[in-house]
């Protein structure tokens, strides 16, 4: 059988960032707490009109475009978000709409036609289930081409610990026989359990509380029968609306930081061991690179640091680390794993199999489902700028999605990555983003902006209808 995986590669990021010094200023943080303790120098800002189907729209062009790919040879275009446009209708139905829209001049109209189209969901993990079931899929017919998206925007409270880690993106790859850039080898560690680490839930609140409230606060007879009669004879849409309650999805999440770097932490212990169920491997040795979901730059590091102790006591090389910083007393445990965070080992390891997978995530923030494919590109990108050769090497893949589960698996870098690599300009087109101002940004954070600020982009939603039969459909416009 021949060797499936990602033949070609591409990504799109918005063009706006916030400085991470104007953020810690402004929130009154120390800029080296989210300089040196989370990695984190940009946060990546969407412009007004950009969303999860404009950058999976924007990554899915650049895929074809940047590869020379027919559409009509795709059969299946997944996408992985966790911040999808609808309910019902998928995120990847739009962005795949907006792309056969602006190839019909070379491939005709519904270019898309005979392919597959679907959205999966499953926090930050959803685009590696996407690739995981395109695998599977075009494994079974040497002529099958599939293509996953992974497209995001990480929206946190204003003021919350979870804003300086806000980003947004999308990477889009193909996957097919005998790929260019990495074969995925069909060996799975996988761990769930469901846990409210971080969620989205549907909040909903009384109308009557809430015109109550209103009315409260205006001064007016708040009693139950005026607000019965208010909302009886209102003309307004909203207020006359016969549902007892208002439903208000917010992107912003219900989250617990520490508790969701302890499912972290318990979920991709759990795959790995469940991985080296299937495998027997070394992964200090057989791992030439590790690549992580990235929830800030820094995520990678800091999270695996138990499992590499139980790495080096199984390739016997623990007495390495007691050499250098003295062997771990009872009484002390915690002085001694604050000594062997920051060992020469340590860093070692973190800078030869890490780091380079931490540059773009730097540069960005979170980018959910696609931060893990970043952190790909970025170890990629950074490999060929440098010219080190990665041909043949294992690099294994730790996923996390909150909520819960993980996935591990690894993939063989192939001969021909470079061809792929060279003209990606991942750092390149990172440089040329513009900078914005706190308060700028704020006001997009809280939706007060109209228009979109300098040039806008390429792709971005146009408007959305507003007749009773398409009333919510969005419409989007390309320059
Ligand atoms: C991620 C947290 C929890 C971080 O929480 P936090 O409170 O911002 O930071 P911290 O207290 O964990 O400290 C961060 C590091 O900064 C250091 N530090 C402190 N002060 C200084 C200073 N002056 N100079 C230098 N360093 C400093 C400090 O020592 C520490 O380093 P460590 O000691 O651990 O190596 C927070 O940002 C958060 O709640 N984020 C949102 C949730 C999240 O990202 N969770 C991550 C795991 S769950 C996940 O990955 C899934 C997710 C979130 O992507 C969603 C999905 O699946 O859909």
């Amino acid at each position: 059988m021949s060797a499936t995986g990602i033949d070609a590669i591409a990504f799109y990021v918005p063009q706006l960032y916030v400085p991470m010094d104007e953020l810690a200023e402004a929130r009154g943080i120390p800029a080296e707490k989210l300089k040196k303790g989370l990695g984190l120098q940009k946060m990546a800002v969407p412009n007004i009109g950009e969303d999860a189907a404009t950058f999976a729209a924007n990554a899915l062009l650049n895929l074809i475009l940047q590869n020379n790919i027919n559409p009509n040879d795709i059969g299946r275009v997944y996408l992985g978000t966790e911040s999808a446009i609808d309910g019902s209708k998928p995120t990847a139905t739009y962005a795949v709409e907006i792309v056969e829209n602006q190839l019909a001049s070379t491939y005709g109209e519904r270019s898309f036609k005979h392919c597959d189209i679907l959205d999966m969901t499953f926090a930050c993990v959803g685009a590696v289930d996407a690739l995981h079931n395109s695998l599977d899929w075009v494994r079974n017919n040497p002529k099958r081409k599939a293509v996953v998206i992974a497209s995001d925007l990480s929206k946190y409270d204003i003021n919350s610990t979870g804003e300086y880690t806000q980003g947004a993106g999308a990477v889009a790859l193909l996957i097919s026989h005998n790929p260019s850039i990495l074969e995925i080898k069909d060996v799975w560690g996988v761990a769930s359990k469901s846990e409210g680490d971080f969620f989205k839930p549907r909040r909903t609140f009384k109308k009557a509380a809430l015109l109550k409230a209103v009315f409260k606060d205006l001064n007016l007879d708040a009693s139950d029968e005026k607000i019965q009669e208010f909302m009886a004879s209102s003309d307004s849409e909203f207020w006359s609306d016969s549902n007892t309650n208002v439903e208000v999805f917010k992107e912003e999440p219900v989250f617990d930081g520490q508790f969701s770097n302890a499912c972290y932490n318990d979920r991709i212990t759990e795959a790995l061991n469940h991985f080296s169920e299937q495998k027997e491997v070394s992964f200090n040795d057989n791992w030439h690179k590790i690549v992580f979901h990235l929830p800030y730059a820094f995520h990678g590091r800091r999270i695996i640091f138990d499992n590499w102790l139980n790495w080096l006591k199984s390739s016997g090389l623990y007495f390495s680390l007691e050499n250098e910083i003295g062997p771990m007393v009872d009484t002390d445990k915690k002085e001694w794993s604050k000594k062997a965070y920051k060992s020469e080992m340590y860093t070692t390891f973190i800078n030869s199999k890490i780091a380079q997978g931490e540059l773009a995530s730097s540069e960005i923030g979170n980018m959910y489902t696609a931060s893990i494919f970043m952190s790909l590109l970025s170890l990629l990108s950074d490999s060929y700028n440098n010219d080190l050769d990665l041909s043949g090497k294992t690099i294994g893949f730790i996923a996390y999605g909150s909520g819960s589960k993980s996935k591990v698996f690894e993939g063989v870098v192939q001969d021909e990555w470079v061809s792929k690599i060279a003209d990606v300009n991942l750092f390149e087109t990172l440089n040329e983003r513009t900078s914005i101002d706190v308060e700028t940004y704020e006001n997009i954070h809280r939706a007060k902006l109209e228009k979109p600020i300098h040039n806008g982009s390429k792709i971005s939603l146009d408007f959305i209808e507003r007749d009773e039969t398409n009333y919510g459909l969005r419409r989007y416009s390309v320059k």
